[in-house]
């Protein structure tokens, strides 16, 4: 067989709630291997739907640990079959569904740090966890200690200032008081708690990795101003948890060399670097190489906002973690829970189910669709929490039901500048170099887009994001390489494959909707205080 050329190399994981993968990604930061073991197709032994397990109070959801490390093992070993040159990996990193917890029983440090290049992972670390079943995002059990947390440091305003966000079930401080309230036994025989990030580096590091500053502020433990643990979040979630965290770092960090095992084993070179893992967002961010003023929307079943900022305003609605890339600014995660799934019951209700006859109606009607607006929430939304089909007239009047295309146009303007209102009001700012990087399934509808680049008054730009967090990783693996020498992480990544144009603004879009933002935002909140009360 022709001998392989040395092709110097980063490697990203991302260990996510379906699967693990991981790409390599060489100098000229081309994508040039790829592999994903999926835990319910390759691993049926541990019996998951999705990567997880739904437990009979329909909040629990979990996933086995020992689970994330065999796919590890066997994701290795299909590589190593493959002839893949480990030896030229120059460093790795990689991310981690966030907001998940793994827990390490008193004395697996000693069996992390001596494996045996002989066996696998999995069939050495049977007993380092003192919980077997790990809480993951998707559990919404603990509201119980969201409460306790909340008002141990004076209200939801008070711990979103603090922590970037209010109490939130699935995140870490509220699960790990959740495990130390019903299961103290467990958390007694606890010497380490990681994220799934930094799980998934402690494996490659063969001791237990630091959480980075980003995953860390999904835990509502971490002070996202001043990077370190608030003891008042800490102590109100359980007893000696500072020494079972450890320290948090920046994300840019190399946390350290590849462990022995993966050198014998498999071949990489002594010097790999190990650079802080970090959360799935996080790491999709810098693989979408957003920069200052950049917004990322992925429209997909719910559309999701991902914002670069340099102030934060936190709020009750979205999520501000530490920046993975700058450790001076931040990130912002804003989630819209109403996405796809509306946009295809409008398109069916009001488009003969085409997508063709949906933009017909997009470009037959006149941005600000003559001052009718429309809030459509089939299901509970989570920004805000407005359920419902809610149309006015451009007098404000609530009507029961638009025209077909004003109906579409109303949908689509309405769940923009939705967005737009969120995102300002977590101190997010539309400016001149700003770019909108539309992913997703709805940003194959160029038409979609335009009322997107419309709203926002910028650029609309489409960007690959299948595999962002495991490229954005690799990205992060090649600045940790760059570490000390200052070079900002937009010069590592400026080979990469640049984001396409596909719409910009209407000439006069700015003033039609400024108008109409501010009636929406009035609207909302008429919405809300007919539902819910005065907001707080
Ligand atoms: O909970 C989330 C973010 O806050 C999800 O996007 C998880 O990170 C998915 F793994």
């Amino acid at each position: 067989m022709a001998e392989r050329a040395a092709r110097r190399c980063c490697l990203g994981w991302d260990f996510s709630t379906q699967q693990v993968k991981v790409v390599a990604v060489d100098a000229e930061l081309s994508v040039f291997y790829e592999d994903s073991v999926q835990f319910d197709r390759d691993l049926v032994e541990f019996g998951t739907q999705g990567g997880v397990h739904v437990h009979k109070d329909g909040l629990t959801v979990t996933s086995p640990v020992l689970m994330w490390v065999q796919a590890l093992d066997i994701i290795l070993e299909k590589m190593k079959a493959s002839g893949f040159d480990f030896s030229q990996v120059l460093a790795l990193s990689g991310a981690g569904q966030q907001h998940g917890s793994v827990y390490w029983k008193t004395g697996a440090s000693q069996v992390l740090t001596s494996l045996s290049p002989d066996l696998l992972l999995h069939e050495q670390l049977q007993a380092c966890f003192s919980i077997s079943n790990c809480p993951v995002w998707m559990d919404s059990s603990t509201a119980a200690q969201c409460r306790q947390l909340e008002a141990a440091v004076g209200g939801a305003q008070a711990l979103s200032r603090l922590t970037g966000s209010r109490a939130y079930e699935r995140f870490t401080g509220n699960q790990i008081a959740k495990i130390y309230q019903q299961n103290p036994e467990a958390y007694s025989h606890t010497e380490r708690i990681s994220l799934v990030s930094s799980f998934a580096a402690s494996l490659f590091l063969g001791s237990y990795s630091p959480v980075d500053y980003s995953d860390g502020s999904g835990m509502n433990l971490l002070q996202i101003q001043d990077k370190v643990w608030s003891q008042a979040c800490l102590g109100a979630c359980a007893p000696r948890l500072e020494e079972k965290l450890g320290r948090p770092v920046p994300s840019c960090s190399v946390v350290g060399p590849i462990s022995s095992y993966f050198v014998q084993r498999y071949g990489f070179p002594p010097e790999c670097k190990v650079v802080a893992f970090t959360g799935d967002n996080p790491a999709s961010l810098a693989g979408m190489r957003l920069e200052e003023g950049d917004i990322a929307v992925s429209l997909g079943t719910s559309d999701t906002l991902f914002l670069w900022l340099q102030e934060p305003t936190p709020a009750l609605e979205g999520h501000i973690f530490c920046n993975p890339v700058d450790p001076q600014h931040y990130m912002a995660l804003l989630c819209f829970k109403n996405g796809s799934l509306m946009r295809e019951k409008i398109r069916d209700e009001s488009a003969s189910g085409s997508w063709s006859e949906f933009s017909k109606a997009l470009q037959s009607t006149e941005m600000g669709n003559g001052g009718n607006l429309g809030f459509y929430f089939d299901v509970m939304e989570i920004t805000p929490e407005i359920i419902g089909r809610h149309r006015f007239s451009a007098e404000n009047r609530e009507v029961l039901a638009f025209p077909r295309e004003v109906e579409i146009r109303a949908l689509i303007e309405g769940q923009f500048m939705a967005k737009k209102i969120h995102a300002e009001a977590l101190g997010y700012r539309v400016m001149p170099k700003t770019k909108i990087l539309a992913t997703g399934g709805a940003s194959h509808n160029r038409d979609i887009l335009q009322v997107l680049a419309d709203v926002f008054g910028a650029p609309v730009y489409i960007i690959d994001t299948a595999n962002s967090a495991c490229v954005g990783s690799t990205y992060r693996a090649f600045h940790g390489l760059a570490a000390g020498t200052d070079m900002p992480f937009a010069e590592i990544v400026k080979l990469a494959p640049d984001p396409r144009l596909v719409a910009t603004p209407t000439p006069g879009a700015s003033q039609v909707y400024e108008a109409l933002l501010q009636r929406y935002a009035m609207l909302e909140q008429r919405i809300l205080s007919q539902t819910q009360g005065p907001p707080e």
